[in-house]
């Protein structure tokens, strides 16, 4: 696509994505990460509540109803609540590699407009990865998996060791959720081996 930056382009020396051996089963719920995530958190009244299921490869689908508080025009969602959605689910690929990673840069392309009570189907994939840098791209899909794309995003992923959270979030939080045993899989995501 034209009017792309180069930060989004993997440099030769990259390599193709390894989905980790422990990596969840194609089809498996992933679950939130975190219950007060907006994007994927039970317990955000109005958060998107996406729903991300391990892919083929090292990839992610996932569901997401955009509902009334999700409007930006009327009848519409909202362009930065796409970005969410397509953010989240770029962001369970760490599940495929075993890593934790936030986001670095992320480019969207908003191709239809997507409207209240649809589900918005979606597709993230990795690319390629090179040192911590992860490269990876998602799709958005309306009236249905195979539907015409509505949102599109390129986006760079950058590793993380669960020190950054700790030292640039709210310790306590992040200590109360490692000492949660009904957050197993959250847990999980603070055990990935280097
Ligand atoms: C509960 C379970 C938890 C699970 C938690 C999972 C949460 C998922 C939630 C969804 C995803 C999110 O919204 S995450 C939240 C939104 N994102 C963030 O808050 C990130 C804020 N940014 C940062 O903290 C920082 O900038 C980092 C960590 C991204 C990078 O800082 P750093 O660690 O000091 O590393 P740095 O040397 O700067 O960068 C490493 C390499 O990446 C490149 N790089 C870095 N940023 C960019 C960029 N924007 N565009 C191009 N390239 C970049 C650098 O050039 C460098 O390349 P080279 O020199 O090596 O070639």
């Amino acid at each position: 696509m034209s009017g792309r930056t180069t930060a989004l382009t993997p440099p030769p020396e990259a390599g193709p994505p390894v989905r980790h051996p422990d990596a969840p089963a194609p089809g498996e719920l992933i679950g939130a990460h975190y219950e007060y995530c907006f994007g994927c958190g039970g317990g955000v009244p109005h958060g998107l509540h996406v729903e991300a299921r391990a892919g083929e490869g090292v990839s992610i689908t996932a569901e997401f109803r955009v509902k009334e508080a999700h409007q930006g025009a009327p009848g519409l969602a909202h362009g930065g609540v796409l970005a969410t959605a397509l953010d989240e689910t770029l962001g369970s690929l760490g599940w495929m590699l075993r890593v934790i990673a936030v986001t670095g840069r992320l480019e969207t392309d908003y191709l239809l407009p997507v409207p209240v009570d649809a589900v918005l189907h979606l597709r993230a994939e990795v690319t390629a990865v090179h040192g911590r840098k992860i490269y990876c791209t998602a799709t958005g899909r309306i009236g249905g998996p195979e539907g015409p794309v509505a949102v599109h995003a390129e986006a760079l992923f950058i590793e993380v060791k669960v020190d950054h959270f700790i030292e640039n979030g709210r310790p306590a939080e992040i200590q109360a959720t490692l000492a949660n045993p009904d957050q197993v899989k959250v847990a999980r995501a603070f055990e990935v081996n280097p």
